[in-house]
């Protein structure tokens, strides 16, 4: 086992206390021969005789499987890509590196005949790789679309809820293990992206990298923008939407990560905390939905478990999990193109024709309007307009010259929004 932090500490206490049950089910034992760590005095849990801080030496030595729980792009690229060239099956959890390294990974698993496996890099304990990657893979998906990350979930929903402050909440998502090492990987967005882009690949057949998904992450997010949600009767949450999109017979791939308004009554708004919730659509299966603990390490090392106990049994009846299955090569769809909805919220000045001026903008945009809520105050007027879908590239121009139009006073809002129309 390489890192033995929030996840990999939780990973050795499971493997220690079910050793019995797991070596029943896979049908031969498993037997932890070390843990590569960096700071050994740090491990008290930790029979002395399995620490080391040479993580090479011991992905070298004479061992069937590497789990990796330490992060990042290195040295976790440079171990794995040496495991799987000699045949050792992989375990990870690092969505950073399948988001970017994802074909240089199965190339190696492909060249020895290794398995990659990585159930926890997406929505920690809920099962959603496997089931895209073996019991979908006979059905044509179209959309993949949740909450794939556990720190910005909880902060959202204490934001919403009881009005708690951002960074008070970020420590306590720290403090209870769900946040990165560097939370901005959550609070940014990058995270959700790294996810996304994994999902996407898997969904789609194709290969999508962080860089080809469009990230906004919840820093922006105001109280007024969760204010003005409430107003509206919906919620603020970080979305992930991978979609297949058809235009005109050619086929592409829109990846996406922004905070987006949903209504309260959406299955999406009551998933609250560490929470992941994540909704599948495809030809023939329907809708799907999953649930479950999206971070944390006991759950989080649940997924890693399930996946030792899969590329064991594997080992022991010399047959092979999935590799990467990209043969579709679909071009990505930036978000200029991808058609979306906004909520616009402005203070504008009271008076005649004020609203129409507004409006003439959206008009010229080719932005229709879905609804529109007027209130008068003392000198000025609060307008929320909530947008029809357009293209992205048309809403983001109509805002910019809404805001610099002299009735505008202040723009408060400016959010996408998801779930059916309002
Ligand atoms: N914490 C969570 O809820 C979840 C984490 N993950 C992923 O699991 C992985 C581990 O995450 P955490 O356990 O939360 O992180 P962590 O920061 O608590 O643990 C990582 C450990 O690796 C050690 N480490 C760093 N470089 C090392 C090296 N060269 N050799 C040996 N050890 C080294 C660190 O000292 C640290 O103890 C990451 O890829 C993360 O994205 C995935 C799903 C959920
Ligand atoms: N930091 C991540 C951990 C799980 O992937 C999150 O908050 O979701
Ligand atoms: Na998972």
């Amino acid at each position: 086992m390489l890192g033995c932090g929030t996840v990999g500490a939780q990973v050795v206490r499971l493997l220690t206390e079910q050793a019995d049950d797991l070596t029943a089910r896979i049908g031969g034992s498993v037997e932890l021969v070390g843990v590569a760590v960096r700071r050994p005095h740090r491990h008290p849990d930790v029979p002395a005789h399995l620490i080391t801080t040479d993580a090479a030496a011991l992905v070298e030595s004479d061992v069937d499987v590497v789990v990796e729980v330490i992060g990042g792009i290195e040295p976790a690229r440079t171990l794995l890509t040496t495991a799987l060239r000699a045949g050792k099956s992989v375990v990870t959890a690092n969505k950073a590196l399948l988001a970017e390294h994802a074909a240089e990974l199965f190339a190696a698993a492909g060249s020895s005949g290794a398995d990659l496996y990585f159930e926890a890099a997406v929505a920690g304990a809920i099962p959603l790789l496997r089931p895209l990657r073996e019991s979908l893979a006979g059905d044509r998906i179209n959309r993949v679309m949740g909450i794939v990350n556990g720190t910005t979930n909880y902060i959202l929903s204490a934001m919403d809820s009881s009005g708690a402050g951002y960074a008070e909440t970020l420590d306590e998502a720290s403090r209870l293990g769900y946040a990165e090492a560097d939370p901005t990987a959550d609070v940014d967005g990058y995270d959700a992206a790294s996810k996304a882009a994994i999902l996407a690949s898997i969904a789609f057949h194709t290969r999508v990298t962080a860089a080809d998904v469009y990230r906004e992450g919840i820093t922006s997010v105001t109280p007024a923008d969760i204010a003005a949600a409430r107003t509206l009767g919906r919620t603020i949450k970080l979305l992930a939407i991978c979609e297949r999109v058809d235009t005109d017979g050619v086929e592409s791939v829109a990846v996406r990560v922004h905070p987006a308004m949903i209504p309260r009554s959406h299955p999406l708004a009551g998933v609250g905390g560490a929470f992941n919730a994540v909704f599948v659509e495809a030809d023939a299966a329907g809708s799907l939905m999953f649930y479950g603990q999206g971070a944390g390490g006991a759950p989080t090392a649940s997924a890693v478990l399930g996946d030792l106990v899969a590329v064991s049994r594997n080992r022991l009846v010399g047959g092979r999990g999935p590799g990467e299955s990209a043969y579709a090569a679909l071009p990505i769809r930036p978000i200029s193109q991808v058609d979306t909805r906004y909520h616009v919220s402005l203070d504008v000045a009271d008076r005649a024709g004020v609203l129409s001026s507004v409006a003439s903008v959206f008009a010229e945009h080719d932005v229709s309007i879905a609804a529109v809520r007027q209130r008068g105050r003392a000198n000025d007027a609060s307008l929320v307009i909530v947008t029809h879908s357009a293209p992205d590239r048309a809403l983001r121009s109509t805002v910019d010259k809404i805001a610099g139009l002299p009735a505008v006073h202040d723009v408060v809002s400016v959010m996408r929004v998801e779930g059916e129309e309002p």
